[in-house]
This record gives C-alpha cells, sequence and structure tokens, in this order.
C-alpha cells in the first residue's frame, strides 16, 4: 500500500537493509492476520519474573534507546508460554514513527500501531552467553507490546523522564531500579512464531510472543521518544523516528494464538 512506501521512505538507512537476508525464511517482523492464526490448546501461559535490581542503564545505541539489565544470573527470566526453557531478560527498546499513524514492526490485520515495546530474552539454559544464543533457532524470545494513544502510562514515565540524558547516540545513563513488567498488558493473551532479529545480523533466532492487548501511552510520552537522535552529540542532528523495519514475508509460517 502507498502508505508502506512512505514508510520506506523515511525510514534509516539501517531499515532500508535488503528485505529479508538471502535465504532468509523467517524474517521478522510480520503482519498478524487475526483469523489465519490457529489456537494451540497446548500452549502455557507465559510466567514473568523480573528483579527490578537487575536494571542496569539506559543508552542510547544509535537505533533505539535500550535499557539494559544484569543477564549474568537468573533473577529476571520468562518462562512457559511457548518456550522448552527459561530465558533470561537481557534489554529492552521501542520501535516508533514519526506521526501516530505508524511506528510498530508488527501489524495486526494491517493495522500499524504508533509503537512497540520488545523485550529481549536469552536461552542461558542452553547457551553460554547471549552472543552465542543469538545464533541459535532457540536463542532468543522477544516478548512484543504494542503502544497504543490513550492515557498517559506511569511507569513509563521514569523512562521517559531519563531520555533528555541520552538524545544523543552513544550516551548512558545509570537506572538502578526499573520493573518493565509495569510494561507488559495484565491480559494473557499473546500470539507466537517463529523469527527472526529485526537488527542486524537479522538472524533467525527468536521467538516472538506478542502480547494481543496494546498499552496505553499518551501523544506527550510518544513525543518524547521523537525528540532522541540518532547522530551523535556534534553531528548533524537526524531526529531518532521511524526506526522499525519493514514488513517480512510470512512464508511457510502459522502464527499460533494462546486464546480463542
Ligand atoms: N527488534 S529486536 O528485538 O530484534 C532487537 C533490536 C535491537 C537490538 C540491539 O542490540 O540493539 C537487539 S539485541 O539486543 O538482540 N542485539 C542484536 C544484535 C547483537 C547481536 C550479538 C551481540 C550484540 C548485539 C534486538
Ligand atoms: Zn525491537
Amino acid at each position: 500500500c502507498s502508505r508502506k512506501n512512505t514508510r520506506n521512505a523515511s525510514l534509516h538507512p539501517l531499515w532500508q537493509s535488503p528485505l529479508t537476508i538471502p535465504g532468509g525464511t523467517r524474517q521478522s517482523p510480520i503482519n498478524i492476520q487475526w483469523r489465519d492464526s490457529v489456537y494451540d490448546p497446548f500452549l502455557k501461559p507465559l510466567k514473568i519474573s523480573y528483579d527490578p535490581t537487575t536494571c542496569l542503564h539506559i543508552w542510547n545505541n544509535g537505533y533505539s534507546f535500550l535499557v539494559e539489565f544484569d543477564d549474568s544470573t537468573d533473577r529476571s527470566i520468562i518462562v512457559g508460554g511457548p518456550l522448552e526453557n527459561q530465558y533470561r531478560l537481557k534489554q529492552f527498546h521501542f520501535h516508533w514513527g514519526a506521526i501516530n499513524d505508524w511506528g510498530s514492526e508488527h501489524t495486526v490485520d494491517s493495522k500499524f500501531y504508533p509503537a512497540e515495546l520488545h523485550l529481549v530474552h536469552w536461552n542461558a539454559v542452553e547457551y553460554p552467553n547471549f552472543e552465542e544464543a543469538v545464533m541459535e533457532g532457540n536463542g532468543l524470545a522477544v516478548i512484543g507490546v504494542f503502544l497504543k494513544l490513550g492515557a498517559r502510562h506511569e511507569g513509563l514515565q521514569t523512562l521517559v523522564d531519563a531520555l533528555p540524558a541520552v538524545r544523543h547516540k552513544d550516551t548512558v545513563i545509570e537506572f538502578d531500579v526499573f520493573d518493565p513488567s509495569c510494561l507488559i498488558p495484565s491480559c494473557p493473551d499473546y500470539w507466537t512464531y517463529a523469527g527472526s532479529l529485526t537488527t542486524p545480523p537479522l538472524t533467525e533466532s527468536v521467538t516472538w510472543i506478542i502480547k494481543k492487548k496494546p498499552i496505553e501511552v499518551d501523544e506527550d510520552q510518544l513525543e518524547a521518544f521523537r525528540t532522541l537522535l540518532f547522530t551523535s552529540d556534534g553531528e548533524e542532528e537526524r531526529r531518532m523516528v521511524d526506526n522499525f523495519r519493514p514488513l517480512q514475508p510470512l512464508m511457510n509460517r502459522t502464527v499460533r494464538s494462546s486464546f480463542h
């Protein structure tokens, strides 16, 4: 659709990388067609247990802002859902648009949300470190949460208040207590499918768990994301917006739902 083209036109150079990696059969993001998703009664509820004191810092890595966690122990983990093992929380970040009409990476019935939260976890049961897990088919599990325009999100506000300190690429500030479960809807319903990282190296190592219910944030909070910069201090400023990858072909995949 034309909007997709305008989306690509404004994409950060990184996201204009090849639409899919050569030979890629499970690339992300995808459109989730609700009526084509298959209810799987064997999917368990996802169990989330995060220790807020494992939070380390927020940093602007030039693509998004990441909140990173101490993943040297099993203090912040997820288990259950479609997962065979427990996975450790490493970081969370967001993707958003220049305007509220788009910004999410995944879409639902071709509907874009203004932003999407990703909580990145890795399989510390089977792999010694994150870098190795990134290269394995069951190495990562990413929870996706859609953000929609609505009421102000008090939990998100503590993050938003810290953003001016990481306005430029490669800036970081300490952020020592934050419980990311406040950003995850209490409704247990999710879709799940086998996919990939949506940034280089685009490896096909992610079990995606996309929450059906969005969280609500207000316009000022979305605007705060858009005050960040792709560029370092001293460089010509480029606003950090439209930091999402284009939709990828579903190919031979089924999206399962945990709900009827
Ligand atoms: N949208 S997504 O969940 O696919 C995603 C986006 C960004 C990043 C990132 O590192 O910036 C990540 S990451 O934390 O998984 N890092 C991937 C790149 C990487 C590979 C190996 C070592 C360090 C970084 C994931
Ligand atoms: Zn992401």
